[in-house]
């Protein structure tokens, strides 16, 4: 496991906290109205999709569709392939036009054809937003023997949001499959009960517990997937509980896949050991960022000027939806109470809410019932809403001391929007010299270039309005399903 010195702030603690507080004897299933909402969720891109032929207008005022961006060999959605070329079942061929996933984009591609062939393991990094979920999901479901009411895979996210979020997806890409599941977060688990799913989705300290209670049996599984893999192996409390669950599982037949949009090479160590002998499938560090999304930033002289100006940004943030991302708890909780007091309709999630409070946060939330979400890091990775159309970074990400940019976070953090091949924006904050040297530092490593923007100017206030529509016109008009 990697050393701490440059664990992240917020993930290990929102995940931990709420993993220890939990009460395992308050049995709680996943509320019913919950699976409805995701059913519904399942069933609305039906509506998109009558329109998937249409054009897109962004702003350069170039027209493109989901088929124009499938068939750029430069883009991470391009594919030569079709799904029905990748060797998968029936009913899950049923599950993708379900989800109406017309073709795999380009890490599905290449990704399920190593997996499904052999049980070789896989390390696999692609771009924000171009479908790693369905990837690892559809090889779970490949894998299980369903005739078999035991745990067989089990996939592990750093936070609840996320493992809800592939949870989802399992159960939609699996409508035609009979197959169980089981979420194993903080309060899912019945207590006594043991777990006979043949996909088990959760946190790793829920997971590790379930284990060492012997309600989770382990000896058939022979797929273990970890999302947000550099993330869950570089700190200390989410590592250190990845590798004892891996140690838990038998030695010999685990399939062991890896899956983020970054991987730092301090990570890549700790990938290898964890999945020996993977085949890899990385990118250069050129092709790291999401070319949909148009990178602002504003230069604020103090806190107060801040605050104006995203008072000022509020207007525009309601045209699609966005997610605006503070470094702490405390600081979310702060700009909550006062937008809320400034009268804006804002709402706020963090690890310190219960296990009840950020299902509802995060389900109002993607379902369009609140449009501007002030968050930490909690959800700065792989949380997948397509009308996210605004990511804004009031303060900047960070590692643990606060100062030194946390590049990957910033890359995690601006992939909430511009999700499979949509338009988005990103607005980060600068308001003192040391923002300012992580803005420089952030521009350098991405070799990207973050264009200045006055929000209180009526110039700067049409260009953002102009993003933030044609975003709205991409949700609207790619078409794609989404695994929400
Ligand atoms: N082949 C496909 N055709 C159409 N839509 C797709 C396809 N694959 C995935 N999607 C949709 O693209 C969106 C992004 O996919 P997903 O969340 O898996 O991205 P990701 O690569 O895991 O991103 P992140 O790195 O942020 O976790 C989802 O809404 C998903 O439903």
């Amino acid at each position: 496991m990697a050393e701490s010195s440059n664990s992240k702030t917020s993930w290990a603690d929102d995940v931990e906290e709420e993993e220890e507080a939990a009460n395992m004897s308050k049995q709680q299933q996943q509320q019913p109205q919950q699976q409805a909402e995701q059913a519904e969720q399942a069933a609305q891109p039906a509506a998109e999709e009558q329109k998937h032929e249409n054009l897109v207008k962004n702003e350069h005022d170039v027209n493109v569709t989901l088929a124009d961006l499938q068939a750029d060999p430069n883009s991470p959605l391009y594919s030569i392939k079709e799904f029905t070329d990748l060797g998968l079942k029936e009913e899950l061929l049923k599950g993708l036009a379900l989800m109406r996933f017309s073709r795999p984009s380009k890490i599905q591609e290449r990704a399920l054809p190593l997996i499904l062939n052999n049980d070789t393991n896989l390390i696999g990094q692609s771009q924000s937003g171009t479908g790693k979920t369905a990837a690892f999901v559809l090889s779970m479901l490949t894998k299980v023997d369903i005739t078999k009411s035991v745990p067989q895979a089990l996939c592990l996210a750093p936070s609840r949001e996320l493992a809800r979020q592939i949870l989802a997806v399992v159960d939609n890409m699996g409508s035609f499959l009979q197959i169980k599941t089981q979420f194993a977060v903080p309060l899912a688990i019945e207590r006594g009960k043991i777990i006979d799913a043949q996909i088990v989705v959760g946190t790793p300290g829920t997971v590790l517990d379930c284990i060492k209670r012997r309600i989770l049996p382990t000896k058939d599984l022979k797929m273990l997937c970890l999302d947000e893999a550099d993330n869950m192996l570089d700190q200390q409390g989410l590592g250190d509980q990845c590798f004892r669950v891996k140690g838990f599982l038998p030695k010999t037949g685990v399939q062991v896949l890896l899956f983020s949009a970054t991987f730092p090479q301090k990570v890549i160590e700790y990938a290898e050991k964890f999945a020996p002998g993977a085949n890899k499938l990385t990118l250069k560090q050129e092709e790291l960022t999401v070319e949909g999304i148009k990178q602002f930033y504003m230069d604020c002289s103090s806190d107060d000027e801040k605050y104006d100006a995203i008072l000022k940004l509020y207007e525009l943030m309601v045209i699609g939806q966005s997610v605006i991302f503070v470094r702490k708890r405390e600081n979310a909780n702060e700009l909550h109470r006062r937008m809320t007091e400034d009268g804006h309709a804002v709402s706020s999630l963090h690890g310190a809410f219960d296990g009840n409070q950020r299902d509802k946060i995060i389900d109002d939330f993607r379902f369009g019932r609140s449009k501007v979400l002030i968050t930490t890091n909690v959800i700065a990775r792989g949380i997948d809403i397509a009308s996210v159309s605004l990511v804004v970074n009031y303060d900047l990400p960070t590692l643990a001391d606060g100062r030194t940019p946390d590049f990957e976070t910033y890359l995690h953090r601006i992939g909430r929007t511009g999700r499979f091949g949509r338009v988005g924006a990103s607005f980060s904050f600068v308001q003192d010299q040391l923002s300012w040297q992580q803005m420089d530092a952030i521009q350098r490593h991405f070799n990207c270039q973050m264009t200045r923007i006055d929000i209180k100017s009526d110039l700067a206030r049409k260009q953002i309005k102009a993003i933030m529509k044609s975003s709205k016109a991409s949700e609207q008009f790619m078409g794609v399903g989404s695994g929400n």
